[in-house]
């Protein structure tokens, strides 16, 4: 489970986060939808460790992501936006370096990497070396690394970025899997239509602030429009963004 309470970051004069609050339950799908530049990554930073907020907190299950970030990082599978993947490398040796670091080894560690191959689709080329991948062939390989030890939290910055259609559709399956084994999934996009298809619960930001939150069901009453793209575009004040 995610909680996010009043977290702000600025960049100088940007206000990228300015007092964002949002919870992300177990065993739900929670999406963080805004235009581009409305402080998703940024969020999403904070939340696994790698930016410190200037204010406010995050707790991952409880522990907070800046003072406890080595707890942190063991419950967390994150995939970032330009995930760097090891190119001299092949996918396979790049997930098994990740799962290594999380202490898994040996069939454990085979096995589970063969389980991802599957519901990914990797198996023609994950002995491959990364060197000139496609973009979803790197997504894959980024995914199956930030899911390789089972983390309880599952933080995804723009997972569908430059994957076909095929590759989204079974991107969609794992994350919907994800969610019934009671994993807690939060995932960044700009794409309304993507996040209102998989997602729970929805976080709409723009401008680093919050402007709507809950279900799409909900966000669609708050705003008093049947269809979700115009309630989309009411609460974030423009059509600025839409995918
Ligand atoms: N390291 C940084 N230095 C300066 N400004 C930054 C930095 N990181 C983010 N920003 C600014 O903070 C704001 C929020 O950026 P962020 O990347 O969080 O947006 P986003 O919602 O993820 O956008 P996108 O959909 O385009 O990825 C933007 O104005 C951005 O330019």
């Amino acid at each position: 489970m995610i909680e996010v309470h009043n977290l702000k970051k600025h960049f100088k004069a940007v206000k990228a986060v300015d007092d964002i609050s949002f919870v992300a339950e177990d065993g739900k799908i929670t999406g963080l939808l805004g235009p581009n530049g409305a402080g998703k990554s940024t969020t999403l930073k904070m939340l696994y460790t790698v930016l410190e907020p200037d204010s406010g907190k995050a707790l991952i299950d409880g522990f907070d992501s800046h003072k406890e970030s080595m707890t942190v990082q063991s419950s967390i599978g994150v995939l970032t936006h330009n995930a760097g993947i090891y190119e001299r490398l092949t996918a396979r040796e790049n997930i098994c370096y990740f799962g290594e670091l999380h202490g898994l080894t040996g069939e454990h560690l085979n096995n589970r990497i063969n389980e991802l191959v599957d519901v990914l689709d990797m198996e023609k080329f994950i002995d491959r070396r990364c060197k000139g991948f496609s973009q979803g062939q790197k997504t894959k390989v980024a995914l199956a690394r930030a899911l390789v030890h089972k983390p309880k939290n599952v933080l995804l910055d723009e997972p569908t970025n430059g994957l076909d259609v095929m590759a989204t559709r079974g991107l969609r399956e794992v994350i919907l899997r994800l969610k019934e084994a009671g994993h807690c999934v939060l995932l960044s996009s700009h794409i309304m239509q993507e996040v209102a298809f998989l997602c729970d619960e929805i976080v709409i930001i723009a401008n680093g602030k919050v402007v709507a939150n809950g279900s799409p069901d909900d966000i669609r009453n708050l705003s008093n429009e049947d269809n979700l793209e115009d309630a989309f575009v009411k609460a974030i004040g423009s059509e600025e963004g839409l995918g």
